[in-house]
């Protein structure tokens, strides 16, 4: 089997995972450049959350290879496993899963604070985050207090607080208001373009990703590309979505996205 190109900074082949026998990744290969918004896409049940759980970590495909950074994933011990997500992944999902009893800046800070970042550095770096994703103001607030919103903000600045090479985030905006969501993700594109991290972001709106493209006045592009998946094997894109994919090989082994 080939070896991962030295620039993807997530590689996977052949990825099969199933839940009781019931099929829901059959194949599917991918290259993600450093630094790329690639949008994951497709109908529930489709198979984005659980491409993104075997992407970081999380899950353990049933065959196939995972590497990060041209090292395998898909041999490490469930610590090592762990240790990396820490240190190198943020995830962000659709209920921001905030800490009640601390304090916003508190929650922000937790990635650093258990990476052992003094209190002093780590409240400054919780601070910055939360500026720049315009929720400074509620740093003293319990999460409580905020907005759906507000409270997803504060769970983007904590996944990015850390400076992760990659950021995961499945169906980020599922719960916030129409008018909040694609405000939310290009806040989101914006900041992960300015300090270089790469997204995984898995959505089955097609339809708010290209919105927040066309809408943006920002200048930050959401995606890159989509990686459209249907039944658990990578599909071609819808023209014009900016994916680029490539149809199943001869093993049968769906390919998204190529990388030369
Ligand atoms: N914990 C589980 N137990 C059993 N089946 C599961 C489990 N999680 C997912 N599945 C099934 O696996 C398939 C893929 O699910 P997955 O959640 O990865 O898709 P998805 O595209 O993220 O869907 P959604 O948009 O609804 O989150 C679906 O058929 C789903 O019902």
């Amino acid at each position: 089997m080939a070896a991962p190109p030295d620039n993807d900074v997530l590689w996977a082949r052949g990825l099969h995972y199933a839940y009781d026998g019931s099929p829901a990744l059959q194949g599917i290969s991918l290259g993600i450049r450093v630094g790329e918004i690639v949008a994951v896409t497709g109908a529930r049940g489709s198979g984005k959350t659980t491409l993104l759980r075997c992407l970081s970590g999380q899950t353990l495909p049933e065959q196939g290879e995972v590497w990060f950074n041209s090292s395998p994933v898909h041999t490490l011990s469930e610590a090592a496993r762990e240790r990396l997500r820490l240190s190198r992944f943020g995830w962000i999902d659709s209920s921001p899963r905030l800490v009640p009893e601390l304090t916003v800046w508190e929650n922000v800070a937790l990635p650093l604070l258990l990476h052992g970042t003094s209190h002093r550095s780590a409240r400054r770096s919780a601070q910055e985050w939360l500026e720049r994703l315009d929720v400074g103001g509620c740093a003293g607030k319990r999460p409580v207090a905020l907005r759906q919103a507000q409270r997803q903000r504060v769970a983007v600045a904590r996944a990015l607080v850390h400076s992760p090479a990659v950021l995961f985030a499945d169906e980020p905006t599922a719960p916030l208001h129409q008018s909040d969501r694609a405000q939310v993700l290009r806040t989101l594109a914006a900041a992960a373009r300015s300090h270089g991290i790469t997204v995984v972001l898995a959505t089955h709106d097609l339809a708010l990703t290209q919105a927040a493209r066309t809408e943006d006045v920002t200048g930050a592009v959401l995606a890159d590309r989509t990686m459209p998946l249907a039944d658990g094997r990578c599909v071609r894109s819808p023209a014009g979505t900016g994916a680029a994919t490539v149809p199943p090989d001869p093993e049968g082994t769906a390919a998204c996205s190529l990388s030369a």
